[in-house]
């Protein structure tokens, strides 16, 4: 069989440069043709590799072009999606679309991928003639990295996630701004900080007095983000949840194959705090009946989810192993402060933290290629 033709849309994005770099170390390009494309430099030159024969960019509108493709993966965001993918199908096009944004996940034909917890589900949509394969939610995916395996025992009744979500899941521009931020707040208070006699209430004071002022940096988030948070993300709904806190319930749903009969309630409160590119979150899992704890951690330990850190519930090792610090640019999702809650045996608590860049948007894509892949060996 001849390699895969593969367009590479949105691959000097944020999430493009992750899945690039993830692609490159993973030797993904052996084996397939990737062309690439762009929205802003048609016929430009291609980004070069080593070994990889790259040639001219070509435009990302250029329905005939894509439709050359047998696989198209696009990081390169929702309103592009909403553009060429219909009328690319439209064409007659019957390749693989493989994308990071939301615009098609609820749709009935497509797939939300995760295949470390829905290999199932994404094989039988291929046996099916599936072809729109859409990576999930960020927080969705990193939820379901770290306690999948209790969704897919049957053990999960109901999911409370309160989110720590990072800057990163706004955008390159929102993680500048959060830096900026950070120097603006230092450069008001450091001759204060330079001086240990000083009152940190006063330095208190200047501080609130900056991040309200006029020219705090605050145009892609819309109000301060450093030394604050803001608990809301993404669009308001009619129902009062934010767009963010329903993915979370829909999507999950979707990812597990659940049905409406077999729908698990999923809710909670996601707020953006101060971090570069990890989520983390606070789980309140309301289990079907008491499930002793270390019958839960064995589970965790036994599923072969090879990037899972479960953290014993220990202070030491949680502030050295269950941090955005600590798991941030690699693939491991860590899961800690797991115990039962005072509510009652049937309540655990847990808190989780992976990097959104990688399992949360770039992974699930290149891991859906090489699947793909083996599907035409
Ligand atoms: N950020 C996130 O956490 C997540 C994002 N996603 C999805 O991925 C999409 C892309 O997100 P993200 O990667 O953050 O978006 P970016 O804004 O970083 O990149 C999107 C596109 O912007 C164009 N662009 C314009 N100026 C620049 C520049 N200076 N540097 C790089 N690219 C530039 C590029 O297109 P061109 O080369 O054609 O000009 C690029 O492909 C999102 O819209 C969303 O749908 C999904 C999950 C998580
Ligand atoms: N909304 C996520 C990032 C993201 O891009 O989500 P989605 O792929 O569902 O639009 C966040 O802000 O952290």
């Amino acid at each position: 069989m001849s390699d895969l033709t593969v367009g590479l849309v949105g691959w000097r994005g944020m999430v493009g440069s992750v899945l690039i770099q993830r692609m490159q170390e993973e030797n993904d390009f052996n084996g397939i043709t990737p062309v690439f494309f762009s929205t802003s430099n048609a016929g430009g030159d291609a980004p070069k590799f080593d070994g990889i024969e790259t040639g001219q960019l070509k435009d990302a509108h250029d329905i005939e072009a894509l439709a050359a493709c047998d696989v198209v993966i696009t990081c390169q965001g929702g309103d592009y999606t909403s553009q060429v993918h219909q009328p690319l199908r439209d064409s007659g096009w019957n390749g693989y679309w493989v994308d990071a944004a939301s615009t098609l996940r609820m749709k009935d034909d497509s797939i939300i991928i995760l295949d470390p917890v829905n290999r199932n589900v994404i094989d039988s949509a291929l046996a099916n003639g599936k072809k729109d394969f859409i990576g999930g939610n960020c927080t969705v995916s990193l939820m379901l990295m770290a306690i999948g395996e209790l969704f897919n025992k049957g053990w999960i009744e109901w999911v409370s996630a309160m989110t720590y979500q990072a800057a990163s899941g706004s955008g390159a521009n929102n993680m500048r701004e959060l830096i900026n931020g950070m120097g603006v707040l230092h450069d008001a208070v450091q001759e204060e900080l330079a001086d240990p006699a000083s009152a940190i209430l006063d330095i208190d004071k200047k501080i609130a007095q900056t991040q309200r002022s006029a020219d705090f940096p605050t145009q892609y988030f819309g109000v301060p983000l450093a030394g604050s948070l803001i608990p809301y993300i993404d669009a308001q709904l009619e129902n009062k949840q934010s767009k963010e806190e329903w993915k979370g319930g829909v999507e999950t749903n979707k990812i597990l194959g659940n049905d409406e009969a077999s729908t698990i309630p999923i809710d909670g409160m996601c707020v953006r705090v101060g971090a570069m590119r990890c989520h983390a979150q606070g789980l309140t899992i309301k289990l079907k009946k008491d499930i002793p704890l270390e019958k839960i951690e064995a589970a965790l330990k036994n599923s072969g989810n090879e990037w899972l850190d479960l953290v014993e519930d220990d202070k030491e090792a949680t502030m050295n192993r269950l941090t955005p610090v600590a798991v941030t640019g690699t693939l491991t999702v860590a899961l800690g402060r797991l115990r039962k809650l005072n509510m009652g045996p049937e309540y655990l608590g847990a808190f989780t933290v992976g990097d959104q860049l990688l399992w949360g948007a770039a992974e699930p894509l290149r891991r859906m290629l090489n699947i793909i892949r083996e599907q035409n060996v």
